[in-house]
């Protein structure tokens, strides 16, 4: 199978579902993925080819994941690519010395955080989620990685909603696998 039709099985797998969690939204569910052995596998093969790819002769040195759905995958595709993984959690639960940033999303308001210390210098990093909607997300990681003077690559994405123009807000490269969600629900 060529790499746009795992893309195209992996879009036909995801669930809809409206007005959840609030009216307005059409929520796109990616955990089917999750639940089959075989998808599961072919999501991180095609990051991975990707990656490889567009950062051939590149060491990176982190996949950095979003609380909650990007831990999902992040530390599967850090694995395949021999790379750490750092998560990016919500505010409170991480030890030690941090850096945090608030952040405005497609439906509230929420704070990141990353432990700062043990974080090499000039890290080569990519930044996954599950989705990019406002970039509001997105935006306070690559936020949290620029203060620590990382070097981000790219930012990975399940999915888009390429109508909120959420790139526009983020410091670096955007992949996404598909974007093409009909607007939001009026
Ligand atoms: O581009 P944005 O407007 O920021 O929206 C995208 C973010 O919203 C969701 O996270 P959310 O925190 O809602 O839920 P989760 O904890 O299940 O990941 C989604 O998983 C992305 O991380
Ligand atoms: N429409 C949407 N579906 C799933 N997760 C989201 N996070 C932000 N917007 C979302
Ligand atoms: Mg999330």
């Amino acid at each position: 199978m060529s790499d746009s039709e795992v893309i195209q099985e992996l879009k036909n797998s995801l669930n809809q579902y409206p007005n959840f969690p609030q009216e307005g939204i059409l929520f796109e569910d990616f955990l089917p993925i999750f639940r089959s052995p075989d998808l599961f596998n072919k999501l991180i093969q095609v990051f991975k080819n990707h990656i490889e790819k567009k950062f051939a002769s590149v060491k990176i040195d982190y996949v950095v994941g979003l609380e909650a759905r990007g831990f999902l995958f992040a530390p599967t595709l850090a694995l395949a690519l021999n790379a750490g993984f750092i998560p990016v959690r919500k505010q409170g639960k991480l030890p030690g010395k941090t850096v945090s940033a608030t952040f405005q999303k497609e439906y509230g308001e929420d704070v990141f955080e990353i432990q700062s210390e043990d974080i090499k210098t000039n890290a080569n990093v990519i930044i996954v989620d599950d989705i990019l909607a406002t970039g509001g997300s997105a935006g306070a990681a690559g936020n949290l990685f620029q203060k620590v003077n990382a070097n981000i690559l790219e930012f990975i994405f399940v999915m888009e909603l390429d109508f909120l123009k959420g790139r526009d807000k983020l410091p670096a490269p955007v992949y996404t696998l598909f974007g093409d969600q009909k607007e939001a629900l009026k």
